[in-house]
């Protein structure tokens, strides 16, 4: 008791005002309380710093002022906001999996010393595959894995047991990855290629053609010959090898889409891409038995799997992108629109990625169904929030302008001014400046350089579900030795310079903190300036030509009351 009691008192002495600081008899005093609180009036949380002394006042202070705000999400506290793990570029190495060797066996029962060789072939390598999936919204778990393997084939066994295959390996990616091949290694290549110059070199056992080269059988070969158990390296060179037989490719081959990779996977697909087929298992020793020789005593080893290093780049595919100065309120418009918990601070900078979320058009009143271009019924639509562009983005200020890629592909552009912010033409006019300079960037970028290689020298290739690969492979049912065996239909392939101009697409404007006192001037000055440049009296804020005019407006709105947002989706559907 007395123990307890002791421990106890020593638990409250030392340890309490770290564990339990409630239950510190001290406590509050001394120490400053710094706690958010919320008023009636849906103004800006007040941070109240209170001491000891006026430890009963914050009661007060706190009791009547809980959830009373009917649009609390709108003006949250800096700590309520839900955050992923987001990475939108990444390179990868693929290593499809090499093949198990081949086994040198011979059967060996009662009364049979010395029978035939039984040897099992090596199993095939784990294929690499890849899927665009829609709960997948972040490259981040590959870009942590760098190096991707699938898994090797066993080794064959003895009494003719066959090796087992490797794992397949399955990437799976959101949707909106862009996948670029940067280089491959592809260890079969390299063999035809090697056999075609010394012809002869390789050539088929039954293939005795009289104008072959030096003939190099009987040669012992560390990468591709195993020799039995055992043996000593004298051995080898007193073994006759038989002629290496054709290097041989998995018929899963014929699927691997073109070299070099590029794929654009913008739709969830109902079933995996092929990237990497896994590599042939080496032959076991059964496949060396002549009428000399019929214990042959080697068999081959399993081929090496090809490897391939990729770029893949996620470019979210959202129906409105938003684009606005930092702290002009991006993420509180998408949070009033949507049921997003994005993160919203007064200060430059919070947001450091980029957020989606969904508008649901429901009404409950029989569904009001948007059909898109393609003829596509949509009872939703999405809204992209990026991180704030500051003047001189380009110039790599700011979080610069990476994040601009994420809406470019979206169909409309939602420029968010905050008009309690000075001139809101001019914030307007700086915001174009750098979706022009990121759209200069992107054209001069190597990547778009290869967007805009002819489609007969090879297309980046979109995903379209239920059309099969057109298969290149020769009548006679033979693979190409070039290893490339695949064109993509001429149709799937994407046009050069797949993406629009930005700066064609429809765009308008969402003025917030509208209920900010002396912004209507601002706001009028903004409309005005909208409807001269519809007019095409003044210049586009672009300086293109071809830009978007038409039906351009300013909605103002006050995110944080959620006064106004009501007329964003009709605008926005208006023009998708
Ligand atoms: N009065 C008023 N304040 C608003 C309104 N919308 C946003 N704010 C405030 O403006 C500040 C910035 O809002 P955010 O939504 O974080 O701005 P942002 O554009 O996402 O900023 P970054 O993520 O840094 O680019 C927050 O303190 C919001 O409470 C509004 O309509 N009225
Ligand atoms: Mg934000």
């Amino acid at each position: 008791m007395s123990t307890l009691f002791a421990s106890s008192r020593l638990l409250s002495s030392t340890l309490t005002p770290f564990l339990y600081p409630c239950l510190d008899s001290t406590w509050p005093s001394g120490r400053s309380i710094v706690r958010w609180t919320r008023s009636r009036d849906g103004l800006p949380p007040r941070r109240s710093r209170s001491t000891a002394t006026s430890a009963v006042a914050i009661d007060e202070d706190v009791a009547p002022t809980v959830d009373v705000n009917q649009y609390d999400h709108l003006d949250p506290v800096p700590l309520d906001y839900t955050t992923n793990p987001f990475t939108d570029s990444c390179s990868l190495t693929l290593h499809a999996g090499s093949g198990g060797h081949g086994c040198i066996s011979f059967l060996r029962e009662k009364y049979i010393e010395n029978g035939p060789a039984n040897g099992g072939d090596g199993g095939t390598g784990g294929n690499i595959y890849i899927q665009a999936v829609r709960g997948e919204t972040s490259l981040h778990k590959l870009a942590r894995r760098g190096i991707v393997k699938a898994e090797r084939g066993r080794n064959g066994e003895g009494g003719g047991r066959g090796g087992k295959r490797g794992e397949d390996l399955l990437l799976q990616v959101p949707v909106g990855t862009v996948v670029r091949e940067v280089s491959r290694y592809d260890p079969l290549e390299e063999d035809t290629l090697e056999q075609r110059k010394k012809k002869g070199y390789g050539r088929d056992l039954k293939d005795d053609d009289p104008d072959a080269g030096p003939d190099q059988s009987s040669k012992w070969r560390r990468d591709k010959w195993l020799l039995y158990p055992g043996a000593l390296p004298r051995n080898f060179g007193a073994v006759d090898f038989p002629a290496l037989p054709r290097p041989r490719r998995s018929n899963l081959t014929a699927l691997q889409p073109q070299a070099p990779l590029r794929l654009d996977l913008d739709k969830p697909m109902g079933a995996p891409i092929l990237l990497a087929a896994g590599a042939m298992g080496g032959l076991g020793n059964p496949h060396f038995v002549t009428k000399s020789i019929w214990r042959p005593k080697y068999a081959t080893k399993g081929d090496e799997g090809m490897q391939l290093s990729l770029q893949l780049e996620l470019k979210l595919l959202a129906d409105v992108g938003l684009v606005g100065l930092p702290n002009a309120g991006k993420s509180t418009l998408l949070r009033a629109l949507t049921r997003s918990r994005t993160r919203v601070g007064n200060w430059a900078f919070t947001t450091l990625s980029p957020n989606i979320g969904t508008v649901v058009l429901d009404s409950f009143a029989g569904r009001p169904t948007l059909i898109n271009a393609t003829g596509e019924k949509r009872t939703n639509f999405t809204i992209a929030d990026i991180p704030g562009l500051i003047e001189d983005a380009h110039l790599d200020r700011g979080l610069g302008l990476g994040f601009l890629r994420h809406i470019e592909r979206a169909a409309v552009l939602a420029f968010v001014v905050d008009l309690s912010a000075g001139d809101a033409v001019k914030a307007l006019k700086a915001l174009w400046t750098e979706v022009g300079e990121y759209e200069k960037l992107r054209e001069a970028d190597l990547n778009s350089e290869s967007e805009r290689r002819p489609e007969s020298e090879d297309g980046m290739v979109a995903y379209t579900p239920n059309a099969p690969f057109r298969s290149s492979i020769s009548p006679g049912g033979e693979l190409e030795p070039g290893g490339t065996v695949l064109d993509a239909e001429p149709g799937r392939s994407l046009p050069a310079l797949g993406l629009p101009a930005i700066s064609t697409k429809p765009w308008f404007v969402v003025a917030t903190k509208a209920d900010l006192p002396d912004t209507q001037e601002n706001f009028k000055e903004l409309q005005a300036y909208l409807e001269k440049v519809q007019n095409s009296v003044e210049e586009h804020p672009s300086g293109k030509r071809n830009a978007w005019r038409k039906r351009l407006q300013a909605v103002p709105v006050s995110a944080m009351r959620k006064e106004g947002v009501e007329g964003i989706p009709a605008v926005v559907l208006g023009l998708l």
